[in-house]
């Protein structure tokens, strides 16, 4: 059996957040203005969600590193490495990362895992009894973030890219989104019935890639000989959209990378 969450704590700093939390979830959830400490000693699972910078901040304030010991902390911090949280809050609290995405909100997010890599047996330099978690905290983990969408587990070291592509994604697929209810009201479209049309188009084609279609299939089957969209598509050729959004990706991981580095 998964142990699953049954109490929810929330912890910020100001009093219009605790606010908009209260509205949003009622009593399922217990709100903690500043009160790191109470709410981390009552909690099993703890998860950090502050900005990449606060990180050493809130991690080395008095009595956190004492407070976390034996509890799973899960970092949705970008660009922050397992390692850089480990040897922040030592060996006693097992660190995992989460880089989930904003429709998590409506739990269709896209949330990537990565659990720290286990040093090799031969090491000498750690306890591995400290590193491997309990058999639950996998499926545990897996359930939280099934529960807001699709969950994957990668390796660490893609993060960065998973940060850009799906973290970041949201912004990116908003652009193109848009863009062609633009294209629709150009084209003399109310607002809203051409953002309606875009957003469950843009739903659609992508739902369909998930239940197993291909991209390019798709595209091919719109593109009638001699009809619009080709025409369309090729207009869009034109405007490198291709590689200007991989170059979007790309550019996005490249910072990713950095983010816990700064201060
Ligand atoms: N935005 C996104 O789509 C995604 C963000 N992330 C990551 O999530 C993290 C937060 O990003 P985002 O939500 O955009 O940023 P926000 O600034 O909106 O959220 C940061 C949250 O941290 C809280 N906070 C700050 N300092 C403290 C503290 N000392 N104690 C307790 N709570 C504190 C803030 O509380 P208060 O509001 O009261 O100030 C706020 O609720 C970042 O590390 C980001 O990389 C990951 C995936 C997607
Ligand atoms: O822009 C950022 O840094 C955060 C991480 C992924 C989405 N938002």
């Amino acid at each position: 059996t998964v142990p699953v969450p049954g109490r929810f704590l929330a912890c910020v700093t100001r009093q219009e957040s605790a606010d908009r939390i209260k509205s949003t979830y009622g009593d399922k959830v217990e709100v903690f203005l500043h009160g790191h400490l109470n709410a981390v000693a009552q909690s099993d699972i703890v998860v950090l969600g502050c900005k990449p910078q606060l990180c050493e901040e809130i991690l080395t304030s008095k009595g956190m590193k004492e407070t976390l010991k034996g509890k799973l902390l899960i970092s949705v911090l970008a660009g922050t490495t397992i390692k850089q949280i480990q040897d922040l809050v030592g060996p006693e609290t097992f660190v995992i990362r989460a880089m989930p995405n904003t429709p998590c909100k409506i739990r269709q997010g896209m949330t990537v895992i990565s659990f720290p890599t286990p040093p090799s047996p031969s090491s000498s330099t750690v306890d591995l009894a400290q590193i491997v978690p309990s058999p639950s905290v996998r499926p545990a983990v897996e359930w939280i973030f099934s529960q807001i969408g699709r969950a994957v587990f990668l390796d660490e070291k893609q993060l960065d890219a998973c940060t850009a592509l799906s973290g970041s994604g949201p912004a990116f697929v908003c652009v193109m989104l848009e863009a062609m209810t633009d294209g629709g009201v150009m084209m003399g479209l109310p607002f809203t019935v051409a953002q309606e049309l875009a957003a469950q188009t843009m739903q659609g084609a992508a739902r369909m890639v998930l239940e197993g279609s291909h991209a390019a299939q798709i595209r091919n089957s719109v593109s009638t000989p001699g009809g619009c969209t080709i025409g369309g598509l090729l207009v869009m050729e034109d405007g490198k959209i291709r590689s200007t959004i991989a170059r979007a990706i790309q550019e996005a991981t490249n910072i990713a990378s950095s983010l816990g580095k700064k201060k």
